[in-house]
């Protein structure tokens, strides 16, 4: 699902894939400016919706964009796109407190055994990442038995100067610190596991529940997309971690037993594009902005919508992130505020059966 930098030779195939080249980070190759800085390359971002804007111009005076209405019965505006039935945009349905408190769950106890994270494959269950990177540790291949690591797949974090890593270093043993698996950290998964590599959930792996508050959130926001008298039930939840450059390629949720309820997505941290296309890649995908705080819903024939994130933005003019860094660091000083200000975290939660 997740795609390379690399540009592959059937980019400008279908409307969708067209889109995703559009945004997508490039750089520009002059080498007067490679050698200094690389630069993003400009990107036209005038096609964008802006949900943010458009409920400011609601509010002020109840006009809406061409495509656009707003949904009835909720408390505050819901947006909807006429032409794509069962996709709900809620701009800011988070406060600043609620999006520092999943930004810090999300770096400290989602990733947390028995919930699996992309790292799971290569390192086995990872237990306190976020603390490891923050007090520099490194991790390091143990192996208690023989003089070689090459039998073993166990890891555990040592301080940066113990003699367990220079010992492990010269034993041949591998090494890698946390901050750098921080930064690679892409997923972990929360309640029911999915598993990717068969693309499915697999109910007999081990997992908690997912936490109390955030299936209290979930319920809360999925209520307009739900069919009437029933209540949602999270039951599964994928988080996304996104760094500079990364992207999340154009695919359908699909492994869900009834399509009739919503996928509750949750955006945290720096801004993203967001493409929703239609049932066909070939489908001219609606382009819009993700901040932190709004939240996505996909229920219905929106659920059978190819969707990605070809760009989040980093850098301090266009991630707008300014009000949140500072909510951050007043809370937890800046070990958090510093992953954020150049990150992105979506926590998609999902009512598998
Ligand atoms: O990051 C996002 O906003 C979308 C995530 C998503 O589509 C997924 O995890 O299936
Ligand atoms: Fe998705």
């Amino acid at each position: 699902m997740y795609e390379s930098a690399k540009v592959s030779d059937d980019a400008d195939r279908t409307a969708f894939r067209r889109a995703e080249k559009q945004y997508k980070l490039y750089y520009e190759q002059d080498s007067k400016f490679y050698r200094k800085k690389k630069l993003p390359k400009p990107v036209d971002l005038s096609a964008l919706l802006d949900f943010n804007q458009i409920l400011h111009d609601f509010n002020e005076n109840g006009v809406l964009p061409d495509g656009i209405r707003a949904a009835a019965g909720a408390d505050s505006p819901v947006f909807c796109i006429e032409n794509r039935p069962g996709f709900y945009f809620i701009p800011g349905a988070l406060s600043l407190k609620e999006q520092c408190k999943w930004i810090k769950e999300s770096l400290t106890n989602f990733p947390q055994p028995p919930n699996r994270t992309n790292h799971n494959a290569i390192y086995g269950p990872i237990a306190d990442l976020f603390d490891s990177a923050k007090a520099n540790k490194v991790l390091v291949q143990e192996d208690p038995t023989s003089e070689t690591c090459i039998d073993t797949n166990k890891w555990k974090f040592c301080d940066d100067d113990e003699e367990d890593v220079a010992k492990a270093k010269r034993r041949g043993c591998k090494s890698v610190s946390a901050s750098v698996l921080l930064r690679k950290l892409r997923w972990s998964t929360l309640g029911l596991q999915f598993d990717w590599s068969k693309r499915n959930y697999d109910v007999s792996l081990p997992h908690n529940d997912i936490p109390d508050a955030l299936c209290k959130l979930a319920k809360t926001h999925a209520a307009i997309a739900m069919p009437d008298g029933e209540e949602f039930r999270p039951e599964g939840a994928i988080v996304n971690y996104f760094g500079l450059g990364d992207t999340l390629g154009g695919h359908l949720d699909d492994m869900e037993a009834d399509w009739s309820k919503p996928i509750v997505s949750i955006s945290l941290g720096c801004k993203a594009i967001f493409l929703l296309g239609g049932k066909s890649k070939d489908d001219p995908p609606h382009a819009m902005y993700l901040r932190s705080g709004d939240v996505v819903l996909m229920a219905g024939e929106a659920r059978e919508c190819y969707h990605g994130v070809p760009r989040i933005f980093t850098d301090e003019e266009n991630a707008d992130i300014g009000a949140l860094e500072l909510e951050l660091s007043l809370e937890s000083g800046d070990s958090f505020a510093e992953y954020i200000k150049t990150s992105r975290i979506n926590i998609n939660i999902r009512q598998v059966f």
